[in-house]
């Protein structure tokens, strides 16, 4: 479902004299159905880097990114934003929303792009409000005033409303209670069973032992690491 090949990356400072930072060289990566990938490696390795690659908001210098088909390297922006109507998820770890739009229609929304009928995508969304406990008083309101563990769930929310076939979580269970957290864990191993294939940032350890069927260590995809 999401196959990367031979990927590069570099960074061009503009703002410091041009200086070029080589970030990333040769990274592969394959993800079927049904797994749950953990990208590890020390901190500066490279994790969000190609996790933004494999979103679409970074581009790679070379190689490919097939989602679902897509090659994110060289796919227009239109087929990049159809990718992520229809295939692909992302629950980054902050919430970035329109103020004043009500926690149900933020959650609600990626089904209303799709065409879901506007009482269909509210029930879907206030299911999942629901079981990630936010209080139903506060459904109405904007998240912008929420708590950050708060505002983490109604990412998550956002993120699973759509069983979209492949999904990327940054940190997904990062600043939750540990009901919430179990709460998480389980809707990713559900995303699983159903057959999505997901690529994690996970500091949690034992959520990525429960969750991931392999680790790959970005540290081997740094230019000049042994290959
Ligand atoms: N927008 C950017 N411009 C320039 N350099 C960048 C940019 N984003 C990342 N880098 C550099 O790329 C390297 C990899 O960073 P990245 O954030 O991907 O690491 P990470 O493994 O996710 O780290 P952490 O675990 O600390 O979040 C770092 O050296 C970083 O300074």
């Amino acid at each position: 479902m999401i196959e990367i090949e031979n990927l590069s990356k570099s960074f061009t400072l503009h703002n410091q004299g041009g200086a070029v930072i080589p970030v990333m060289q040769g990274a592969q990566l394959s993800v079927g159905r049904g797994e749950c990938v953990a990208l590890v490696g020390a901190s500066g390795a490279g994790k969000s880097t190609l996790m933004r690659m494999v979103w679409g908001n970074y581009l790679a210098a070379s190689g490919s990114i097939r989602v679902g088909g897509v090659d994110l390297v060289t796919a227009a922006p239109r087929d990049i934003l159809a990718l992520r109507r229809e295939t692909l998820g992302y629950v980054s770890q902050f919430l970035r929303v329109v103020p004043r739009v009500p926690t149900v229609d933020v959650v609600a929304e990626p089904l209303l792009t799709l065409g879901t009928p506007l009482a269909e995508a509210r029930a879907r969304a206030e299911t999942l409000l629901a079981r990630l406990n936010i209080p139903r008083r506060l459904w109405s309101l904007s998240p912008t005033t929420f708590s950050g563990g708060e505002q983490q769930r109604v990412n998550i929310a956002r993120g699973f409303v759509h069983p979209y076939p492949a999904l990327l979580l940054d940190e997904p269970t990062a600043s939750l209670d540990a009901a919430n957290r179990e709460v998480v864990l389980t809707l990713i191993e559900e995303a699983k069973s159903r057959g999505a294939a997901i690529i994690g940032i996970f500091h949690d350890e034992s959520a990525r032992a429960r969750l991931c069927d392999r680790l790959v260590d970005v540290t081997g995809f740094t230019p000049g690491a042994a290959a």
